[in-house]
Formats: C-alpha cells, structure tokens, sequence
C-alpha cells in the first residue's frame, strides 16, 4: 500500500491508546509519532510541521472536563494554526468536544472508536491540511509571480488625452467601480486597465486579462466559470475558472463587444449577483474581484442596434474612459519613439542609438492604423536593422515607403521639397538610383550628395 505524505501527531497518556492508533495509521500515512506527555506538544511543534494531530481530552486520571484538551488545542491552534486537530473524547465529554470544534478541532473521535471512523477523519484532516499547504505555496507563488509582473509598463503621453485619462484613472483607481475603456486597438486600453491596478487597492494581488472575444461558445463558461471533473466530455479534473483565478484582484475582460447575446446574459448574472457557479456544480461562489472591460467596438452603437444588452452595458460602465488614436496625438510620438528606442536598445544591446530628425519627423506624420503597437514594431524592427549610431529611413523597412508618400507638407521649404521627390523617384524606380536620378534630372553623383544631405 502506498502511504499518503502526511506527519501525524498522537498524544495520549494512554501506551496502549497510542499503540492502537499508531498501528493503525502507520499503513496509510509517511510518518506517525507519538506522545504520551501533551508538555512536549511545544517543543514538537516548534520542530517541525505537523498536518494532523490526534488529541486526548483527559490526561490526568479522572479529569472528565475536557479542559485539559481545550488549553492542549488553543495552544496548538496558537502554534500551528493550520495543523488539523482531532480530539479523543468519552462519551460524556461530546459536548465539551463539540464545544471545542468552535475553537479550531476539526472533528472528534468517541472512546471506544470504530478504526474505519478514526482512519477516515484522519485520512480527511490529512487531505485538507495538505490542500492547504498546496494554497499556501500557490499563494505565495501567484505573489511573486505577480510582483515581477508588476513591471508595469508606464501610460507615457503629454497629449491633452493622455493627461486627462491620467487624471480620471487617479480618481476611480482606488474605488470598485466598473471601467470600460474604449479605444482602436493598439491604442494602450490594456495599458490604462493595469494602471487602473496598480492604483487601486487590489495592486498586491493579481491582474489577469482575458481576451472574451477569442473564447467560443462551449469555452466561455468553463474558462470564466470553472467546471467540476466530468462536467462535460473534456472535464477530465476540476478547474477553477478565472473570476475565481483573479480572486482578490482585476479582471480584465478584453474584447466584450465580440461577446454573443447569450453571452452577455451570462456575464450580466454573474456581475449582477456577484458569484459565480462552476459547470456541473449548484455551488454559487463569491466573487470579490474588479472588472474592467474594453473593445475596440462602438458599444453604444451595438446598444440600439440590439446586439449589445443594454444592461451589461449599464453595468460594465460606471466610468467611461476613451482613448484616442495615435494619429490624434501626435505630440505623444516623441516621447513613445524615445520610450521603445531606450527599451529595444537595451534588448538589443545598442545603447548609444538616436533617431534621425528625418525619422522623428516622418513618425509624427504618419497616419499609424496599428497605433501605438505599430510604432513599437516599427523601432524594434530599426533597432535591430541600423548599422550605425542613428536610425535612419531606411531601417524603417517596409514602413518606410508609407512613411514617404504619406509626408505631407504644411510649408514650401525647398530643401523639403526636394528630399520628399528624391524619396519618391527612388521608391518608384525600386531602388534603382540611375533611373531615379534620369528621372530628377540630376547625375548620379549629384543624386547620391543629396541622399547624404537629406539623410536617405
Ligand atoms: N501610453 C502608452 N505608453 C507606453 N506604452 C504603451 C502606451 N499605450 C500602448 N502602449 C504599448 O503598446 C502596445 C499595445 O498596447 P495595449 O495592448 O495596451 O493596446 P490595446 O488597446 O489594449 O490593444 P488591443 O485592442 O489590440 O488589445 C503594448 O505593447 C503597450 O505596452
């Protein structure tokens, strides 16, 4: 037979009691000891960590109060409050005994015990206090997991959008409200919903994203819900689902416009009632986590269109925040080219890079359908390619082209002008710098001066 891990702890003033029980444990369990003295129960405890111990309530002869076993259990509980305590009582002490499971004994055993009945409490006391230690180490693990995630990336931007979202995030942060942030997509929802966390009361604990829209219709609730083992077909064990993943923390449910109608209604009862049920079981759960929702979907739009309830609706948006696209704020591009530069330079260690002022230039004219996630893209791709100390045009790649034609001109500065056709004759002819030339009208040579002039 092979034993469960478990140290059992029997105390008894009783040889013969502690003999029984021991030989009826020692079968089942890694490690049994006995004590014939409750005095030593300090010093044991002090030592080592023990997942059940089996309790006497009388040590001294004739002693029928129980209190002895009532000071023996606090003073364990004190020690050791997740080792399970199980009390060995007469039959005239029960109601001390049932008196003592208010103060921490999980179950008693009545003198003379039945072995299958002691084996069972014990195998069950085994098995939770194990559980609980399993909890423990995954608690203490989710919180350095969550810590080195707190590496948060920073909502850089001087635009006025920016400033004013900053300025609304610094007030709902520290409440429970609801937030929907809407925006395109790239344009930093995820961003503005982690600094909503790391604001609120909830920073401690965790943040956990899930993408709504990706789930199907069979996944939905098993993934946000949990199921129990057999719940369906795949249910091969029992799963906690994510509300109760992000207990104690935020949840951020991206993409909810993509959520069906039947969806929605099952979303809507869980945020309305505050529990949730896992498939298979009829156990509501509490839920004691903040929601924050986003989409790139115009929510307000499906509202009257009849594809988005009203109600969620109504419920995921207590506060409102609306983040513009990059392309509207082109005084954040500076700072965001110089936040992605600074990073993918130390990633790719090439510490000393700069970004021409052509570059910088052509960053805030473009139009950017990819937002800020584009940008990102676009100076990992030139930190990588560049050669030199100062990323040029051509490191952009493929962007580059766009980043060209779209160049527009708020003036009619000659020397603009001028590098604006060079670009052009060369994306036209491919490359090709003599056809590019013949079609300027210049020399190679004097084609090639003006590349180096203008930084091509
Ligand atoms: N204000 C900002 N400051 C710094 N980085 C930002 C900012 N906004 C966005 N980013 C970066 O841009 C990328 C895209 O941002 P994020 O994922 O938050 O966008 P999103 O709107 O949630 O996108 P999607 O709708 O596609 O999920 C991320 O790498 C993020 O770190």
């Amino acid at each position: 037979m092979t034993k469960a891990p478990g140290n059992i702890l029997l105390v008894d003033d009783d040889e013969f009691v502690l003999l029984s029980i021991k030989l009826l444990l020692e079968p089942h369990f890694a490690s049994v000891k006995t004590i014939n003295n409750p005095e030593r129960i300090q010093a044991l405890l002090d030592r080592e960590q023990f997942d059940v111990i089996v309790l006497d309530m009388n040590f001294r002869h004739g002693d029928t109060t129980g209190n002895q076993g009532r000071f023996w259990l606090k003073k364990i509980k004190s020690i050791s409050p997740d080792t399970q305590v199980i009390l060995v009582t007469a039959y005239g002490d029960i109601q001390v005994a049932v008196e003592s499971m208010k103060e921490g004994a999980l179950d008693f055993i009545v003198k003379p015990w039945q072995n299958e009945k002691l084996l069972a409490t014990v195998k069950t006391a085994n098995l939770l206090s194990l559980e609980k230690r399993k909890v423990k180490q995954l608690k203490s693990q989710q919180k350095s997991i969550v810590s080195s995630l707190h590496r948060y990336e920073l909502l850089i931007g001087i635009s006025e959008g920016i400033s004013s979202i900053r300025k609304t995030i610094e007030k709902v942060a520290p409440t429970e409200a609801e937030v929907l942030i809407l925006g395109q997509n790239g344009t930093g929802k995820e961003v503005i919903a982690r600094e909503i966390h790391r604001l609120s009361k909830r920073a401690e604990d965790i943040f956990m994203t899930v993408d709504v829209g990706a789930l199907s219709e069979n996944l939905f609730e098993s993934e946000l819900f949990g199921h129990r083992k057999g719940a369906f077909t795949d249910a091969k064990e029992d799963r906690i689902g994510r509300f109760e993943a992000a207990a104690g923390g935020t949840l951020f449910l991206d993409e909810i416009a993509n959520l069906s109608l039947p969806l929605q209604a099952k979303l809507l009862t869980v945020l309305q009632h505050k529990k949730v049920v896992r498939l298979g079981t009829n156990e509501p759960i509490d839920l004691d986590v903040r929601i924050v929702c986003a989409t790139n979907g115009n929510l307000r739009a499906m509202v009257q269109e009849g594809k988005f309830r009203e109600d969620l609706f109504y419920r995921i948006n207590t506060v409102e925040i609306t983040v513009a696209p990059l392309h509207d704020r082109p005084e954040d591009i500076p700072l965001l080219a110089d936040h992605f530069l600074s990073r993918f330079s130390h990633k790719y260690q090439k510490s000393y890079l700069k970004l021409s002022d052509t570059v910088m230039t052509h960053l805030q004219k473009y139009r950017w359908p990819g937002n800020i996630r584009e940008l990102q893209h676009a100076i990992e791709r030139a930190v990588i390619m560049c050669e030199g100390q100062e990323i040029q045009m051509q490191d952009l790649g493929a962007l580059q082209k766009q980043l060209s034609s779209e160049f527009s001109f708020d003036s009619f500065n000659l020397e603009k002008l001028e590098a604006w056709a060079i670009r052009k004759a060369i994306a036209k002819h491919q490359g090709n710098i003599s056809h590019a030339a013949d079609e300027l009208g210049l020399s190679r040579g004097a084609l090639y001066r003006r590349m180096q002039l203008y930084g091509i």
